[in-house]
């Protein structure tokens, strides 16, 4: 069925999706990860491809940057495509003690926006990434020798200015990675009983000026990809 975001037809999805923010992220893991590789969709150029690693069959779909836009692909992947995994493949800043370029396995995802709030009667909702995948994470990150951490997170609505304190709240609270998605992915993931995954590997510092350049955050995350597939594929759905 064609949703108002995926013009994907009914069985084009997989049952586990990979979603970056950046839809050429998306493309690129289809293109160098993926065997037989087809267009799942194009709508709003938000690109997304279905095809099998190790007999497996696997989506990757982008979901566009901040929690409302990766809600609305999450939702539709779940209500309307039947999808049952979903593992973001993100980038994040870094605080502390982290360098460019090292992974982190998101086991919480805390937060300034509203919308788990607004599902859970003005409530703290613990958003929490899904044991098993986690684990299975973890798992194919020690049995390729990629270093790996797992990790407390932030997602934050504003990608520019916000709280003027975040950076000694993030400190005091040992959160090492800062992105957009994750808190409003695992919320979602608890209420839909889907089972969801942040993967991230740091492309800034935020108390550095270190950045990964724009092509290296597209296409430079092979580390971060290869274990995200290792872990599916030991864990097949
Ligand atoms: O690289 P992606 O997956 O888009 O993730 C991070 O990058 C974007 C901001 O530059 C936000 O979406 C943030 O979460
Ligand atoms: O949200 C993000 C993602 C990458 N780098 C940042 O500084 N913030």
């Amino acid at each position: 069925m064609s949703t108002p975001h995926l013009d994907a037809a009914p069985g084009q999805i997989a049952p586990t999706v990979l979603l970056p923010g950046d839809p050429l992220r998306a493309r690129h893991i289809a293109r160098e990860f993926l065997s037989d590789a087809t267009e799942a969709n194009t709508r709003r150029n938000m690109l997304g491809y279905t095809g099998t690693y190790r007999g497996q069959r696997i989506s990757v779909l982008g979901s566009g940057m901040g929690i409302p836009s990766c809600a609305i692909y999450a939702t539709e992947l779940v209500r309307f495509h039947g999808v049952r995994r979903i593992v973001r493949v993100g980038t994040c800043g870094g605080v502390g003690d982290v360098a460019l370029g090292d992974i982190l396995l998101a086991q919480s995802a805390s937060t300034d926006s509203r919308f788990n709030r607004l599902q859970f009667g003005g409530h703290d909702l613990a958003a929490c990434a899904d044991f098993e995948l986690l684990r299975a994470a973890a798992d194919a990150a020690t049995a390729l020798g990629i270093p790996a951490r797992v990790a407390a997170i932030f997602s934050t609505d504003c990608f520019y200015d916000g709280d003027p304190h975040l950076m000694e709240r993030l400190i005091r609270h040992r959160i090492v990675g800062v992105e957009m998605e994750s808190a409003g992915l695992y919320g979602l993931a608890m209420r839909e009983g889907l089972r969801a995954l942040s993967v991230l590997a740091v492309s800034d510092h935020l108390q550095r000026d270190e950045h990964m350049a724009p092509e290296q955050r597209e296409q430079g995350l092979s580390a971060m990809v290869s274990l995200v597939l290792e872990a599916l594929a030991a864990d097949p759905d």
